[in-house]
């Protein structure tokens, strides 16, 4: 390991590099609050428009307030047609968090209003974005399985419209409550790397798009929001339980990461874990295929093997993944469906980073060369 001259904090890790009214961990007990309500109440009681509102505006939303969120809301969800099509060229080869990176970005070209930074044509994107981000995920998702898009239902709520737009079907509220407590848990935590970028892009004073584009950029490597998709594929690769203590031994002597376990902030455990394990438990509880249940003993007996090697805890993506392959997605798809409840964290942060700017532009020490003279041009 290269030893740093004191002073560096590499990745920035330990580091607080401003302040925020928007969520925190509170590691003494183990727990998250959006806008200081516990986050494990909020899955249990509010539906996910309720916390969309809620980071953005403050305040819960009384019921007339709900009601005109939720009707603007469901009045932008049809794209228009010079998007769908543009997204309708994209390769297929291409990976569905590229589609949506160029969404947002085609979306901010389109926008005349693009450049205006004020807080209410701020909130006015944002709900913009939440409403088209599912369009063009289930879309995306029903092109590659070489189906036509299902139109937005205005009559139904946010996650059962989802479902509706990739499968044509609504669930058993069941499994949509499960989806919509990752909705919740997935929407907002404190200075991650993707909220990070949007912030650092903010802060030159650049607009809304650039930055949500650039965040979707950061959450889709492994070490952030493409290890929900990495877990599905790392469940695959081991395919038997009894195979997991060996495998683990095996990828742990060749120093790989295992997804979905370990984190920046939580040593002792994620505190969302618990709530999305729950969420799990309850869709392996409904599923009486045979796939389900070898999943679902991989999966703890993965994680039992990761507690006993390594005292490592799961991350929230290690349920999430799992959850969202029983829910019936796309393993690709994990990780927009992982944007899709961020998107308002995002812009959470973007809107707060404005009311208080300062640049972000930290400094480094020069490990390089010392200063030389340019030789003179040969031959
Ligand atoms: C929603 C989210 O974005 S949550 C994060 C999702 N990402 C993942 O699940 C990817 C796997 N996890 C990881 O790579 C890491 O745990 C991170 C990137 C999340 C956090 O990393 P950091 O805070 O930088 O911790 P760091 O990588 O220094 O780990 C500390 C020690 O634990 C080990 N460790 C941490 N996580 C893991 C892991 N998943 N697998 C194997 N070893 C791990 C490291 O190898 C290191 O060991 P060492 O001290 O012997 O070198
Ligand atoms: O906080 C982090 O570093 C990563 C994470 O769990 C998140 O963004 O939800």
């Amino acid at each position: 390991m290269t030893t740093l001259a004191p002073g560096i904090h590499r990745g920035l890790a330990g580091v607080v590099v401003d302040a925020t009214g928007i969520s925190t961990v509170i590691q003494e007990s183990n727990s998250l609050t959006y806008r200081g309500y516990p986050v494990q109440d909020l899955a249990a009681r509010r539906s996910f428009e309720e916390v969309a509102y809620l980071l953005w505006h403050g305040e819960l939303p009384d019921p007339a307030q709900l009601a005109d969120f939720r009707s603007r809301e469901r009045a932008l969800r049809p794209l228009d047609r010079t998007t769908a099509e543009v997204l309708a060229r994209l390769p297929e080869t291409c990976h569905p968090m590229d589609v949506l990176r160029t969404a947002v970005s085609f979306f901010g070209a389109e926008d005349p209003t693009e450049e205006d930074g004020s807080p209410a044509a701020h909130r006015t994107k944002s709900l913009n974005l939440l409403a088209k981000l599912p369009t063009v995920v289930a879309a995306d998702q029903r092109r590659r399985r070489g189906l036509p898009p299902v139109p937005p239902d205005p009559a139904l709520g946010y996650a059962e419209n989802f479902f509706h737009m990739c499968f044509g079907a609504v669930p058993d509220p069941e499994v949509v409550r499960c989806f919509e407590i990752s909705l919740v848990l997935y929407a907002e935590h404190g200075f991650n790397a993707s909220t990070f970028t949007a912030r650092v892009v903010t802060s030159t004073l650049s607009d809304l798009y650039s930055a949500v584009t650039a965040a979707i950029g950061a959450l889709k490597g492994p070490l952030h929001g493409g290890a929900n998709e990495a877990v599905m594929h790392m469940l695959t690769e081991i395919g038997d339980p009894a195979r997991a203590p060996e495998w683990l031994a095996a990828a742990l002597a060749e120093k790989r990461k295992i997804m979905g376990f370990g984190h920046r902030v939580y040593k002792d455990g994620d505190s969302r874990v618990p709530i999305m394990q729950h969420a799990l438990d309850s869709l392996v509880a409904r599923g009486a295929h045979p796939e389900t249940a070898r999943l679902a003993a991989l999966h703890a007996a993965l994680r039992e093997a990761m507690l006993d090697h390594k005292g490592i805890h799961p991350n929230l993506d290690y349920p999430a993944g799992l959850a969202y392959h029983l829910m019936g997605f796309d393993t690709p798809v994990f990780t927009p469906l992982f944007v899709m409840s961020r998107i308002t964290g995002w812009t959470a942060h973007i809107t707060e980073q404005l009311a208080h700017n300062a640049l972000i532009r930290p400094l480094a020490s020069y490990t390089g060369p010392g200063q030389r003279a340019v030789p003179a041009v040969t031959g």
